[in-house]
């Protein structure tokens, strides 16, 4: 069995005073790809921001793991206005480690160029964030992701807009972090894409429907009563 990097009790959370959350347990297991399913409005990007740590929450999260978690928002926080290049942009990545104003060194340097390599954004590394597509963008925000190298990365829907290669890309990215040890929890849409996790945890209304292998949880039982039109 492998270890849990975080176990949640009781967590609620909201905006404005109104909760949306309401995690009675969980577990996100170590080292493996946790995939978090659910229709609109389930409560996804709640929860990773509960797990980020980016939006305040109540009960319990035992976090067993070093350091921060990266988190690739689903809307990231770029202005579009920013004069940004995608290098400036994976750079960021080494913030929570070094802090914007320190100079970048050897060892930020080969996270950058080895994070870029992986989503193949090299060679747009002086284009403006501005100019890219959006499948693009959404590369080099996962990018940014890798680059930080946390032990927990939170993805929340990385492969909005992205087309089959990039999201083949970021298949191969993620299963690289968890070869290396790496925890990843990413939000999908993609039910195909969810089966091929380690763990699954299935949100209906702020709720955990189901959890567990993606088999046990996305049965047509389930799918049925959290998809079925009400
Ligand atoms: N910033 C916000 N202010 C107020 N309510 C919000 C905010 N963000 C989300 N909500 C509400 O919280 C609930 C859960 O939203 P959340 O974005 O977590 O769902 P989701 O499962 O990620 O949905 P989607 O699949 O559409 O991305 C929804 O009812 C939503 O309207």
């Amino acid at each position: 069995m492998p270890r849990t990097a975080v176990a949640l009790s009781r967590l609620q959370a909201g905006y404005q005073g109104k909760q949306v959350l309401d995690v009675e347990s969980a577990e996100i297991p170590a080292a493996r790809l946790t995939a978090v399913v659910g229709p609109n409005g389930a409560g996804k990007s709640t929860l990773m921001a509960a797990l980020a740590g980016t939006l305040p929450s109540s009960g319990a999260q035992r976090n067993d793991y070093e350091g921060r978690p990266a988190f690739v928002p689903q809307h990231s926080a770029i202005p579009e206005a920013l004069p940004c290049t995608v290098f400036d942009a994976v750079a960021m990545g080494r913030w929570a480690e070094r802090g914007p104003w320190r100079r970048l060194n050897a060892a930020d340097r080969a996270a950058i160029e080895d994070a870029m390599g992986r989503l193949e954004v090299r060679h747009l590394a002086e284009q403006r964030m501005s100019a890219l597509s959006g499948g693009q963008r959404q590369r080099v925000l996962v990018a940014q992701g890798l680059a930080q190298r946390a032990e927990l990365l939170l993805l929340d829907e990385p492969d909005a807009g992205a087309d089959p290669k990039a999201r083949g890309l970021i298949t191969d990215a993620v299963r690289a972090e968890t070869r290396s040890g790496r925890t990843v929890v990413q939000v999908s849409h993609n039910l195909t894409e969810a089966r091929r996790a380690d763990h699954c945890v299935l949100l209906h209304r702020g709720r955990v429907h189901a959890a567990g292998t993606p088999d046990d949880v996305l049965t047509p039982t389930t799918i049925n009563e959290v998809w079925a039109p009400s």
